[in-house]
């Protein structure tokens, strides 16, 4: 049963993100009073547990596996609800914590108001000492003509909720999400086509691995324009979605699809906050401004997560939460400055994982490097995997030895890359990855070979 909700608490959390469910859970177990307010009964440990990391990643693992779509959405929710209930669970069971189920905005810098959901509905207002925002991001949709009424244009939040696979899937945006979902619903099954409106496909990346994915997407069927300009969004017969966009040349070109994914970036999830009445500033993009140690300009409040404007990942929220945890219990980490390097991982198959300076950004930058590379096929682990597709490649400091940048497209990428972050945080020689003994045969052993053409 969920505990009385208090008029004052010592702590007052916003938003179920990973940084806030996690500062809860610490504050709570050394004694403090907080409460952790979340706007929505289906959102119990935010958006990664429930519309974002994970049931993509539970859907690609079954569009790995060929399962048919409709079962593997059945065990995608199955899990996203036993991870929810849990999330709660482990919060709302601590005696000093409680989970309060509303929509918060605040009324001063000390006080908010809580519009409550479920079975006690009503309002209540609660001050806190200390306040800590963490109510993430959302889809952003760019103003296209029609984007907003047609039928079956979806965000990553309303196509995960879908139960049949679309025939035909057109997505805006070539990012992280945008090539997930085209991977995954094409393993599925589906036809795909992916709109960018940048020049080049993945123009952060090195071209030769631009290329090298490139070249495996498109061997699955997927559509890949670059430089698309979409212009319009309507539906025909059957409330089929029609996409006009100008390629390259200028030239306008028409799509029919059974559903339009929008995927083009985030932004920050302050509608209903009232940010204003508290004094609390926003940058020109909205999301709100924190100095190096995440506080806000008001004194009392700190803003963890997306909506603080940093990298858009799970993993930086938790590490928000150290940051605060560590000002609050008077240790050592207690700025943004002191984060290290941090990778990432984009989960198509094989997964695209980074760390540190592509070759173009270390050439740019001034270094003398040392470049090495491998193709997947070269490791016997990848061969036993049946995944054979992409290549490893690392650029090293030519004075200093140190690795500069990783980049693995292959299949354990997205483990592997933790193994260069640790090297490179803790300050590694190169010599030192390539002369690790690793377990055999394991697709990490690849380090022996990759680092010993430096
Ligand atoms: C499709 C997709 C896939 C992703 N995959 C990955 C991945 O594989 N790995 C990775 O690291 N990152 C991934 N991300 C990014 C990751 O999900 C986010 O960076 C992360 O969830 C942000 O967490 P957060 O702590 O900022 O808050 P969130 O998890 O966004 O939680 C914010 C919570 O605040 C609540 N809230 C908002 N306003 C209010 C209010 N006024 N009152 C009360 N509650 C409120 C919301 O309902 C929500 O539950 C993905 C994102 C998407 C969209
Ligand atoms: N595996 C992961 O860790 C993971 C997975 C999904 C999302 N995320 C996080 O969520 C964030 C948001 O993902 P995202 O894919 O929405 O954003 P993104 O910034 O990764 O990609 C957006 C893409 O949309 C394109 N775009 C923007 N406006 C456009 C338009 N009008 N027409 C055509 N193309 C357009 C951009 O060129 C870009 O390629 C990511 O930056 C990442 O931080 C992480």
């Amino acid at each position: 049963m969920a505990k009385t909700i208090e008029p004052h608490y010592d702590n007052l959390i916003i938003g179920f993100g990973k940084g806030g469910k996690t500062l809860a859970a610490w504050l709570a177990k050394k004694g403090e009073q907080v409460s952790l307010v979340e706007k929505s009964d289906k959102m119990y440990g935010g958006a990664c547990i429930n519309v974002a990391c994970i049931p993509t990643k539970a859907l690609i693992k079954k569009a790995e596996e060929k399962m048919p779509y409709q079962k593997a959405y059945g065990l995608k929710n199955e899990l996203t609800s036993f991870l929810r209930e849990l999330n709660y669970d482990n919060v709302e069971k601590l005696p000093a914590a409680t989970v309060i189920t509303g929509e918060a905005s605040f009324v001063t810098a000390n006080e908010v108001l809580v519009k409550i959901i479920g079975k006690d509905k009503g309002e209540k207002r609660i001050t806190a000492n200390r306040i800590f925002i963490n109510t993430g991001s959302q889809p952003f949709v760019p103003p296209i003509p029609g984007i907003d009424t047609a039928k079956n244009v979806y965000t990553s939040i309303s196509l995960l909720e879908q139960s049949t696979l679309p025939e035909k899937l057109v997505i805006i945006g070539g990012g992280f999400i945008g090539l997930e979902f085209a991977d995954m619903y094409a393993k599925f099954g589906a036809e795909v086509t992916v709109l960018d409106s940048a020049d080049e496909f993945l123009p952060q990346e090195d071209e030769d691995v631009a290329d090298e994915v490139y070249k495996v997407l498109t061997s699955r069927k997927i559509n890949i324009v670059t430089a698309a300009t979409v212009q319009k969004v309507e539906n025909t017969e059957g409330d089929k979605v029609k996409v006009e966009y100008k390629d390259k040349t200028g030239e306008t070109v028409s799509l029919q699809a059974s559903a339009l994914l929008i995927a083009t970036g985030r932004k920050p999830m302050t509608e209903g906050l009232n940010l204003e009445a508290a004094g609390i500033r926003t940058d020109k993009k909205g999301y709100i401004e924190v100095d190096e140690s995440l506080k806000t300009n008001v004194h009392n409040i700190w803003a963890l997560g997306d909506i603080n404007g940093g990298p858009q990942f799970t993993y930086i929220s938790l590490d928000d939460f150290r940051i605060v945890r560590d000002q609050l219990s008077d240790a050592d980490y207690t700025t943004v400055e002191q984060r290290k390097q941090v990778a990432s991982s984009v989960f198509i198959t094989p997964p695209l994982a980074h760390i540190g300076l592509r070759e173009r950004e270390a050439v740019e930058k001034g270094y003398e490097i040392k470049v090495a590379k491998l193709p997947a096929t070269s490791v016997v682990r990848a061969r036993i995997d049946c995944n054979t597709s992409g290549l490893l490649k690392t650029v090293v400091d030519k004075k200093t030895n140190k690795i500069l940048g990783c980049i693995l497209f292959c299949t354990g990428a997205n483990e592997m890359i933790n193994t260069i972050q640790v090297a490179i945080n803790c300050g590694l020689d190169y010599q030192e990855v390539r002369d690790t003994i690793y377990t055999h045969p394991s697709m990490t052993e690849a380090f022996n070979d990759l680092y010993a053409q430096i």
